[in-house]
């Protein structure tokens, strides 16, 4: 009954002629009768031998698996934070720049991967990782708007005192921008290329409205962006202001005026809050080797700017369109250069990208007097109408 029961093999070893059984041995009554059979074919021709060579290439493939996948992934995935340039026909193509956020990928691959295979690793480069702080304000999103558009990943930090998220909104649904609430007055720990430090209100009635915080930003906010440029090696561009020159006794002012400034007015928490900053950004350059860059920036207007932004171009615009009188403060001869905000953020990127370190003027060499100013606003007040519109520029009241 038990031989009924037997496994198929054994039966066929029964089968097989006695002249074919290798020779009697005690060692093979201690194993089932396949067992030596098994090893045999296993050890004839070097069999043993290709199938741990199989399972060698095998376990070595399954090890470096996952980053390849993390390559494959880094090129084309949403998720992973850095991604590359790559060269083609000795053209740098960005990886959104040409075929923008939606369909990128399938793009991106139809062109560079079908039939081709994996770049290699070796042509690719890296992408920039930046933050820019104060990013949903208005000069901070079209800056943030123009390094998206180059391709970088771009982290905003923004406590929405002044800015807006609708300035940001466009790029929620960007795998590559990414949003956070955050006062940079509190540290934060981040890993960038490159530092963007905007955040602060520039305008007269914001500025103004707080004037400790704003001193505060200016020194606590630009301490914690420094501490976190030298910890992490990044290159730390700080936006100061052409009021660092207060009420300048020289015209046009050179990088190497040091300025007029009252360091107890109302407009101090400002001017000299700026200055501080300037000085914390050179210590932090002498002293711990950080790469910076300083940024004055003169009067700036555009799109995002609201109506009731207090500076000196919307409260001339507003009025006109209004049809109020305009509100020339002192003798109206004091002069000011208007830039527009696309070259200022040209400027703010072209510094970052530049060599030159300690504080650089970006502004227009053309300067207007406030009255000069008004009478424009005036004039060309209906088109105007339609000119803000077109840009964009928004009333809050
Ligand atoms: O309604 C107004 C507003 C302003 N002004 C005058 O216009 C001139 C320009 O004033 P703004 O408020 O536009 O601002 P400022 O030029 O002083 O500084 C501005 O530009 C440089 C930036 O770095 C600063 O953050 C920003 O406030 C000042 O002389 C001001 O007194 C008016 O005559 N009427």
């Amino acid at each position: 009954m038990k031989q009924l029961h037997k496994p198929a093999s054994a039966r066929r070893d029964e089968e097989i002629p006695m002249s074919q059984n290798p020779p009697y041995s005690p060692k093979a009554l201690k194993h089932p009768r396949s067992l030596p059979r098994s090893l045999n074919y296993l050890l004839k021709e070097q069999r043993l031998l290709f199938i741990l060579v199989g399972i060698l290439i095998g376990s070595t493939f399954f090890i470096i698996q996952p980053s390849l996948s993390y390559l494959w992934s880094a090129s084309s995935g949403p998720r992973i934070p850095r991604s590359h340039s790559f060269s083609g026909n000795g053209e740098s193509v960005s990886l959104y720049d040409r075929t923008g956020v939606v369909g990128y990928d399938e793009n991106y691959r139809s062109k560079y991967h079908n039939g081709v295979g994996r770049v290699p690793v070796g042509i690719r480069s890296k992408r920039k990782r930046i933050v820019v702080t104060g990013g949903a304000g208005f000069v901070g999103s079209h800056l943030v708007d123009k390094l998206i558009a180059r391709g970088d990943d771009v982290i905003v930090i923004d406590n929405f005192f002044t800015g807006r998220k609708e300035n940001v909104v466009h790029l929620s649904g960007n795998p590559r921008f990414e949003l956070i609430r955050h006062d940079v007055v509190e540290p934060i720990l981040l890993e960038v290329d490159q530092i963007y430090h905007l955040a602060c209100p520039a305008s007269p009635v914001h500025y103004k409205y707080n004037p400790v915080k704003t001193i505060k930003t200016n020194v606590m906010g630009t301490l914690n962006m420094l501490g976190l440029a030298k910890r992490i090696g990044a290159r730390f561009l700080l936006t100061s202001t052409s009021e660092v020159y207060g009420d300048p006794l020289e015209h046009p002012q050179k990088e190497t005026y040091w300025g007029h400034v009252n360091p107890i007015g109302v407009r101090s928490c400002y001017d000299e809050g700026k200055r501080t900053a300037e000085t914390l950004t050179m210590d932090y350059h002498r002293g711990a080797g950080v790469e910076v860059r300083i940024a004055r920036i003169f009067n700036t207007y555009g799109p995002r700017m609201c109506l009731d932004d207090g500076r000196v171009v919307s409260n001339f615009v507003s009025q006109a369109i209004r049809k109020h009188p305009m509100t020339v403060y002192g003798d109206g001869k004091q002069t000011r250069s208007f830039q527009y905000v696309s070259d200022l953020v040209d400027g703010l990127v072209a510094l970052m990208e530049s060599e030159h370190i300690g504080p650089f003027n970006l502004g227009n060499p053309g300067e207007f007097t406030m009255l000069e100013l008004a009478e424009v606003c005036d004039l060309w007040a209906p088109s105007m109408i339609f000119s803000y519109l077109m840009m964009g520029l928004e009333s809050s009241s």
